[in-house]
């Protein structure tokens, strides 16, 4: 019982913050923001899966994603379900583990397509809103157009960076050896369609703090970022 007041008394005391951090493929968003998370005992959301899950979806219903019209119409019908415990990140649609299959080159391929349309990002915007409301202790979102569009009263923005042949090597060691000059490319062009469509581009928020991570570890990142962390909280 004494045990449980204490607990009670200690969540009562750590207020909880909202963390947004947003930046370019492979700059190193979704492990900073899931260490940073589990560290700091916060939830953590990987906005990227979601869109990737929806993309999923569309491609194994057969729907022709090229036709921004196709997608819209049938944007309602997925149930996208994304757990937020840092230790054991999870996404399902309609009660299916996707993990795996949301990062096939096909997915990777048409996801952006996938995302430039608004109502797909209404729907999935929705679902993240939600997300972080519900974190209790506080919430690591990590995205495109958080800092921007979904959360802009975040108590701390981090936007990440690092240079395209950081990004392409960290990528291609991650895909066992995949050509670094073809993956630094296809980085590239991901990269400008997120931040040339219309509707909620990948962009850097008036007030966030930009890290670039080109010549850091990423355990300096993680701990640049736990700072910047402590000193909100501290300040709230
Ligand atoms: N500072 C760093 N130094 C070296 N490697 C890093 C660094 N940050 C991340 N990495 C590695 O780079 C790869 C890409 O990182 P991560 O998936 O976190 O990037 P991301 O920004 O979330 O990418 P995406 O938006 O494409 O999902 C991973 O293998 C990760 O371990
Ligand atoms: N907030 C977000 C997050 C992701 N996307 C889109 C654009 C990306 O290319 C794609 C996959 O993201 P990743 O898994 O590489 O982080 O999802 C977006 O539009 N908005």
């Amino acid at each position: 019982m004494e045990n449980a007041a204490t607990a009670a008394t200690a969540a009562r005391t750590v207020p909880a913050v909202i963390v947004a951090i947003d930046g370019p493929s492979g700059t190193g968003k979704s492990s900073t923001s899931r260490a940073v998370a589990e560290q700091m005992g916060l939830s953590y959301l990987d906005t990227g899966a979601q869109y990737r899950a929806m993309t999923w979806w569309m491609v194994h219903n057969g729907v022709d994603v090229s036709d921004p019209a196709a997608v819209a119409a049938v944007v309602d019908k997925p149930e996208i379900v994304s757990g937020t415990d840092p230790s054991a990140p999870t996404i399902t649609v309609d009660g299916v583990d996707v993990s795996g299959p949301i990062r096939t080159p096909e997915v990777t391929a048409k996801v952006s397509a996938v995302s430039a349309v608004p109502e797909v990002r209404a729907r999935i915007t929705g679902l993240q809103r939600a997300l972080a409301a519900a974190a209790a202790q506080g919430i690591v979102v990590e995205g495109r157009d958080i800092g921007t569009t979904v959360l802009p009263d975040a108590d701390l923005k981090v936007f990440l960076t690092a240079s395209p042949e950081a990004r392409a090597a960290r990528r291609s060691g991650e895909l066992k050896g995949a050509d670094v000059h073809t993956t630094r490319e296809a980085l590239i062009k991901r990269d400008a369609a997120d931040s040339t469509r219309k509707a909620s581009p990948l962009a850097k928020a008036g007030d966030a703090v930009e890290v670039d991570t080109t010549e850091l570890t990423l355990l300096q990142v993680i701990e640049c970022v736990v700072t910047l962390v402590e000193e909100k909280r501290a300040a709230k």
